[in-house]
């Protein structure tokens, strides 16, 4: 069994190569606090982008950072702008991660996915969140909630397979993957079923690799064994899975608050395929899933 903490991947961030964060609209309490936390626990170098004198304001008694090297600001006069730069900053290596500050995520996927200097590689990205949520035994990867509005088969399995990188890179070497749907049968009137089932017919046939993928299976039955058994259900996914595919983002958006809000589960998320990672989180996660998943972002660069 992997280590299924979050908690983890700070240790693990620590002893991985020294990464550089470019940070995109970095005026946020909650950004900052991540950021700090992070140099306490000792990863990262950080640039951070956007309104200089709330940013100072911000770091507070902690602008020895700025002094030491460890933090460089560079003002921005909209968010926009500050996306714009920290993108930049990546296309040409000041920085081997970016992140979303206090900016729509629109904002940044705009200036991710800029012809002249985004990060495009021509994979598709992919927002893959990483969940520990209390009372459950393993790490709960939610895949898309933020990216793909309504992918088609070749992007779901472009998806699974940046998630199953994500969830290599944490420890999970042969994840579990249930495409998600409203029913686990078969259903002509419901299409994420029917790309489910090709999903698991491309895994059984060795055309998506290092997972195994069996659905559709809807959500009890994808995390709850007690659920798959008392529906008779036979799958070595059912009750397992590491990795949940959405059918659509609305689905993605709507499970990843839902764990946070109902749940209380801990986050770590990042957008993979791109050149490289972003860590991606809803502007109103904690500086704590913040942390996790800048984390994240310094586990999947290796
Ligand atoms: C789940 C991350 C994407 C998202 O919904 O971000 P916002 O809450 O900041 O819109």
């Amino acid at each position: 069994m992997h280590e299924m903490k979050l908690e983890s991947l700070i240790t693990k961030a620590t002893q991985l190569a020294e990464a550089t964060v470019a940070v995109a609209a970095a005026e946020d309490s909650e950004v900052i606090k991540a950021v700090i936390q992070a140099l306490q626990s000792g990863f990262g170098q950080f640039l951070l982008y956007g309104d200089e004198p709330k940013i100072y304001d911000l770091l507070g008694e902690y602008v020895h950072y700025v002094e030491s090297g460890n933090i460089r600001i560079i003002h921005a006069d909209s968010k926009a702008e500050a996306a714009e730069l920290a993108v930049r900053a990546v296309h040409g290596n000041e920085a081997n991660v970016l992140m979303k500050g206090n900016v729509p995520t629109a904002t940044i996927l705009k200036a991710v996915l800029h012809k002249e200097y985004g990060l495009r590689t021509g994979n598709v990205l992919s927002h893959v969140a990483v969940f520990e949520v209390p009372n459950y035994d393993r790490y709960i990867i939610v895949t898309d909630a933020a990216m793909n509005i309504a992918p088609d088969l070749q992007q779901k399995a472009e998806i699974v397979a940046n998630a199953v990188k994500v969830a290599k890179a944490i420890g999970i070497e042969k994840p579990k993957v249930a495409p998600l749907a409203a029913v686990e049968v078969v259903n002509p009137a419901m299409p994420a079923t029917i790309d489910a089932a090709a999903l698991s017919l491309m895994s059984q046939r060795g055309q998506l690799t290092d997972c195994i993928v069996d659905g559709p299976l809807a959500l009890d039955n994808a995390v709850s064994i007690e659920s798959a058994q008392h529906k008779g259900i036979r799958s070595e996914v059912a009750g397992r899975a590491d990795i949940l595919l959405v059918p659509n983002i609305e689905t993605g958006n709507v499970l990843y608050k839902s764990l946070v809000y109902f749940a209380n589960a801990k986050v770590g998320a990042i957008i993979a395929g791109a050149k490289a990672p972003i860590v991606l989180t809803s502007r109103a996660d904690s500086a704590e899933s913040k942390l996790y998943s800048l984390a994240l972002a310094i586990c999947a660069t290796n």
